[in-house]
């Protein structure tokens, strides 16, 4: 059997639809209580020793790009054909047909549209001290001609617990209220709104790494009724009440260059160039 695009797919695919009824009633609550901030998750994805075969292929420390600076610090790739094949396959998997048709009528959107390019997703990988600020998403794409609507974050690190850090936390009820914690636990699709709410990041790694391969889908229409527009939005942790000021000074100046230079200044080379 070949372990291709197809092969994770139609297994991703049998997985969601196992969950659906759950997935469903969850998101439903989710409404209820009045957030606008959706997100869920679907635990066991793969047959394990799929996963461990990704997982034993992932790019080390020394072959990834590090991200180091306030906001974060990290190690990611976008450029997959650089790597074993089988890490382009299971990235492009969450990008098939049947992938994308799944998770778009249980989210109730039927014009999602995957990112090709990888503009900010692919692979990433944090090792104990590494970051990810609570931030906003870059709300649209490379071209600035869709919004961000999901982002679908896989985790692949085995034996992680909850306890080793590196957990993606979610701000869905505000920045002002405590954050709901997603344990960035082995084989587990964790999958969320983005929006201009949608405020999100990764807690410190304490012992191990983290592994992520990770898609954003695309659409022309937001996830909300407005239109908007803004840069990727960092802010402290709730501890860091200095950094969070600094990183709000630094949204409003990438924000003010931006409005200058509507494509930006400095060319975003996290894509994949095919
Ligand atoms: O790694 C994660 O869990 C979240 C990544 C993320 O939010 C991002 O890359 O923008
Ligand atoms: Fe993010």
């Amino acid at each position: 059997m070949i372990k291709d695009r197809l092969y994770y797919s139609n297994i991703i695919v049998n997985k969601i639809e196992e969950n659906r009824e759950i997935i469903i009633k969850n998101i439903e609550l989710q409404v209820k209580k009045g957030s606008n901030f959706i997100f869920f998750t679907i635990d066991n994805l793969l047959p394990v020793e799929d996963v461990m075969e990704i997982y034993s292929k992932f790019p080390k420390k020394e072959e990834m790009r590090e991200k180091k600076n306030l906001r974060e610090y990290k190690l990611i790739e976008a450029q997959l054909n650089n790597h074993d094949r089988i890490l382009e396959e299971i990235t492009y998997s969450f990008q098939e047909k049947k992938v994308i048709n799944s998770i778009a009528s249980i989210i109730g959107k039927d014009d999602i549209i995957a990112d090709e390019f990888l503009y900010a997703g692919g692979l990433s990988r944090m090792e104990e001290g590494n970051y990810l600020n609570p931030h906003l998403d870059n709300s649209h794409d490379k071209d600035r001609s869709l919004y961000r609507v999901l982002n679908l974050l896989y985790y692949i690190t085995p034996n992680r617990e909850i306890e080793d850090g590196g957990n993606l936390e979610l701000w869905d009820k505000g920045l002002k209220n405590d954050q709901t914690v997603i344990h960035s636990k082995f084989n587990r699709l964790a999958i969320m709104v983005t929006n201009k709410e949608s405020w999100h990041g990764v807690s410190k790694v304490k012992k191990g790494n983290r592994c992520c391969v990770s898609n954003y889908y695309f659409s022309k229409k937001p996830m909300s009724t407005d239109d908007y527009f803004h840069v990727t939005s960092f802010r402290g942790f709730p501890d860091q009440k200095i950094k969070d000021i600094i990183l709000q000074g630094d949204t409003i100046l990438r924000t003010s260059i931006r409005k200058l230079f509507p494509k930006g200044i400095v060319k975003n080379n996290h894509i994949y160039k095919k």
